[in-house]
């Protein structure tokens, strides 16, 4: 199926117990009210949270995700849980690469790599996320972190049907701090030419590319109306339903530098 909506991802990171449901059936209700909402929403609760959550959802619109996953499909790894779990657990797709991932647990460019072919052969969507810290941008080198993010951990079997591309600057994230829209389309508009050199321009036509750092109900519409984005990949303002769904109906201010909704293709 064909979607021209917004994706609006709600990363939980390592908040909510069983008791945070409530939040879930307020949003799954608070979307059913909306009739034709106008984003795809999707959770990626913690892991223990993920099987509960996607048989909630099963019967509504709402799309469940996990936050990070193993490269084999089994075996001894303590730990870890594999692609094939998630999915079984009702997963349709998983974050990787996070920042949090790469500077909590050394994950390289190569490991996000290697768990986005995991998730593909899971059946999953694989959300990879890349982004450069303060100093970087600094010094001028966003673009080039995202080069070498972009070209290490995007999979060359990557397609706009299993993979989201989400940019989360580091120095964003939990801070309060984001970059004007501006500097967000300049990043995305970067993004969507750069993966047209890591997969060839006909493959890398129509990738969704997701905006993440201190993304609230207050900058939503600024965030999504930028250059070349089409979602949003949420931190702390979606652990409450309120806040996730005032993202979610955030109309894009129109400007007249935005380049045209293309066709996005829904998991
Ligand atoms: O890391 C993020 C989402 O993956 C962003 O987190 P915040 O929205 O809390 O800044």
């Amino acid at each position: 199926m064909i979607s021209t909506k917004p994706l609006i991802v709600g990363n939980w990171k390592m908040n909510g117990l069983r008791s945070a449901t409530g939040e879930l059936h307020k949003l799954i209700n608070g979307l059913g009210e909306q009739g034709s909402p106008s984003a795809e929403v999707m959770i990626c609760p913690p892991l223990t949270l993920v099987m509960a959550f996607s048989h909630i959802a099963s019967e509504s619109e709402l799309q469940i995700g996990a936050q990070d996953c193993h490269t084999e499909i089994s075996g001894a790894y303590t730990g870890d849980v594999s692609a094939e779990m998630l999915a079984d657990a009702g997963a349709s797709a998983v974050i990787l690469g996070h920042s949090e991932r790469r500077s909590y647990h050394g994950e390289r460019d190569r490991d996000v790599r290697d768990k986005a072919r995991a998730a593909y052969r899971a059946g999953l969507q694989a959300i990879i996320c890349v982004g450069e810290t303060e100093g970087q941008r600094r010094l001028g080198l966003t673009f080039d972190v995202l080069r070498r993010q972009l070209h290490g951990s995007v999979p060359a079997s990557a397609t706009r049907r299993n993979t989201i591309v989400a940019y989360e600057p580091v120095w964003a994230i939990g801070t309060g701090k984001t970059p004007t829209r501006e500097e967000i389309g300049e990043a995305h508009n970067f993004i969507a030419q750069e993966l047209g050199s890591v997969l060839g321009g006909e493959a890398s036509a129509g990738f969704r590319i997701l905006y993440g750092g201190s993304v609230t109900p207050d900058n939503a519409a600024m965030v999504l109306s930028a250059m070349d984005v089409h979602g949003a990949l949420v931190g702390g303002a979606s652990l409450k339903a309120d806040s996730l769904l005032a993202i979610a109906s955030a109309q894009p201010q129109p400007q007249s530098s935005m380049t045209s909704a293309q066709d996005h293709v829904s998991p």
